[in-house]
């Protein structure tokens, strides 16, 4: 397993803008290696500012948007366009200002898509073996995916104590979510865990606690956010006010 990093920034703001200058410069370098590069979204308002930040970078000028693949680990079960949705809002953030290939956008399917959440889940685990290289592989390599933090410790939609952390499947529809809607699709543990990169972003005194706990090996069934790590890399990226409760070890 990777040692986790951490870095601090004095604000949600700057938080926000190191985030994003920080994915340009992955995507780049992921485009230079291999010609294209992935990225794995969340949801949530720290994700919310550090879109808005990507597409007030010059830099981010230099990536080549139509070879980027966009995927969601986790998504409201809510119909297309709702405003609630994770990828509504980054859609109306990001996306819809860059010049991607709307092919290769990847969003997990919506609650008006007819199907139950577990089998709009079953298809989100399709699409991504699609993507995947090898025809063996159930997942598309993934060179950065962010998550948020909740106040509990969850990431994406998985959430403590919550059955959903048992799942080896690599997308799992969650029933009964404590943070709403109750309904949700996400990216198990173990899919997450396949990521090159992992970026943790957390901002306000509101995380410190469930931070300081992840960062000093808390169970995951308990702080979900403890049980993630990156392939090559895991790395937390803090405002001061969500640092305020990291402790040495
Ligand atoms: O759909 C969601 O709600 C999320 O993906 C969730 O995991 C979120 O990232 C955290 O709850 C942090 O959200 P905030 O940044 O708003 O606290």
């Amino acid at each position: 397993m990777t040692e986790a990093s951490v870095a601090v920034h004095a604000d949600a703001d700057l938080l926000a803008q190191a985030v994003a200058a920080r994915l340009v410069v992955r995507l780049l370098d992921a485009q230079a290696a291999r010609g294209e590069a992935s990225v794995v979204l969340t949801g949530g308002r720290i994700a919310a500012a550090v879109h808005r930040a990507v597409t007030a970078l010059p830099a981010a000028a230099a990536v080549d948007w139509s070879r980027v693949d966009v995927w969601w680990g986790d998504e409201r079960f809510l119909p297309t366009g709702d405003p609630e949705r994770n990828e509504t809002q980054a859609r109306a953030a990001l996306l819809d200002a860059l010049p991607l290939d709307p092919a290769r956008i990847h969003p997990m399917p919506a609650a008006d898509a007819g199907v139950e959440p577990e089998e709009a889940a079953a298809r989100y685990a399709a699409e991504l073996a699609r993507a995947a290289r090898s025809g063996t592989a159930e997942l598309p390599h993934f060179d950065v995916l962010m998550l948020g933090v909740g106040e509990d410790g969850h990431i994406a939609s998985v959430f403590p104590e919550h059955p959903v952390q048992h799942e080896s499947r690599p997308v799992s529809a969650v029933r009964d979510s404590p943070k709403p809607p109750p309904i949700r699709t996400t990216l198990t543990l173990p899919a997450i865990n396949t990521a090159e990169e992992v970026w943790l972003v957390a901002s306000g005194a509101g995380k410190a606690e469930a931070v300081g706990m992840a960062l000093a090996g808390a169970e995951p069934a308990q702080i979900p956010a403890a049980g993630v790590r990156g392939t090559s890399r895991t790395l937390w990226l803090l405002d001061r006010a969500a640092a305020t409760s990291i402790h040495p070890r």
